[in-house]
């Protein structure tokens, strides 16, 4: 079975951001969901994963292979959803994949022709092969993306937050889509939507900082917080909570109404159980 190994890789940007400080994290066949607020890595690991970025210290590996020293097996075997996809304007979805099948290598004409053809069908974009991918709806714009990743048939896919911007029913028919291929591959989704993770990801990761701050099964980790999440009104609309010996995990609106959410292992007094969700399984690793 296929497996992808991240080992102990550090990344320092050229202004001495460390943005990656030793990331170990584990894929297998799966949806894997990377999760973190803005700023905390994930484009980063991505980045260097495919190569983009070079870490200063820490190896990656896919089946064993070191990917360093592996350009050629790198750029077949993984496959990458920028979080910016730009593309020329005027070109058609069946040029730019095309050109794309050029680039990674697939020489043979017949191969590439009937390669562009079943992504196109696959991604349900057969009708517009002919249009300018430019002029794409959001949605038809990252299932090309995710078509352009498929070029070659790479083992890994790696997307980063391919749902922003999508309305409802895009993103419902988007994750349905990464859902089946992840049936047949390992699928790496860079996310701030605790949701897509829930709904999506066999395993997932919470990095914070350039670091993994908890790790493991959503619906195991959402367990792991039974009989310790408790809720109540909260007293003051904004600012700090006054005399909070507790540990916050979230405070929220609820029909406009403030409520605050704390981690304690014995009910707090005032505040009533709550049941776990993986949003607090995510605040909870944030604030640890
Ligand atoms: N090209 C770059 N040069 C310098 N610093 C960078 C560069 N790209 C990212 N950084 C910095 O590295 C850190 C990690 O950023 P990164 O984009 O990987 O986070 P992220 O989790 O993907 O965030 P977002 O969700 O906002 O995309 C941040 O401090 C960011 O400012």
């Amino acid at each position: 079975m296929n497996s992808l190994s991240i080992d102990t890789v550090s990344v320092t940007w050229r202004n001495g951001v460390k943005a990656l400080n030793d990331i170990s994290l584990q894929f297998s066949k799966g949806m894997f969901g990377l999760l973190g607020p803005n700023g905390a890595g994930k484009s980063t690991l991505l980045k260097t994963i495919v190569g983009l970025q070079q870490p200063d210290k820490g190896k990656i590996f896919l089946n064993g292979i070191d990917l360093s020293n592996d350009q050629f097996y790198l750029r077949k075997q993984l496959g990458y959803l920028p979080q910016d996809f730009g593309v020329y304007p005027g070109v058609t979805a069946w040029d730019l994949l095309q050109h794309i099948a050029i680039l990674k290598g697939v020489g043979d004409a017949t191969a590439r022709r009937k390669q562009v053809t079943y992504l196109l069908e696959q991604m349900n974009l057969s009708e517009y092969r002919n249009s300018a991918v430019h002029r794409f709806s959001g949605g038809m714009k990252q299932r090309f993306g995710v078509a352009q990743a498929l070029i070659g048939n790479p083992q890994v896919i790696l997307l980063d937050e391919p749902t922003a911007g999508l309305d409802p029913e895009e993103r419902h028919r988007f994750n349905s889509m990464l859902s089946a291929l992840s049936e047949e591959l390992i699928v790496v989704l860079s996310t701030h939507l605790v949701e897509d993770v829930r709904n999506l990801c066999d395993n997932m990761a919470v990095i914070h900082q350039g670091r993994v701050v908890a790790e493991g099964k959503p619906a195991m980790m959402i367990s792991a917080l039974d009989g310790k999440i408790w809720s109540k009104k909260s007293a003051v609309t904004s600012g700090p909570e006054p005399d909070f010996p507790h540990r916050l995990i979230s405070r929220q609106l609820i029909g406009k109404r403030p409520f605050v959410t704390v981690y304690a292992e014995v009910q707090p007094p005032g505040f009533v159980p709550d049941a776990p969700t993986l949003e607090h399984v995510y605040f909870h690793a944030l604030n640890s």
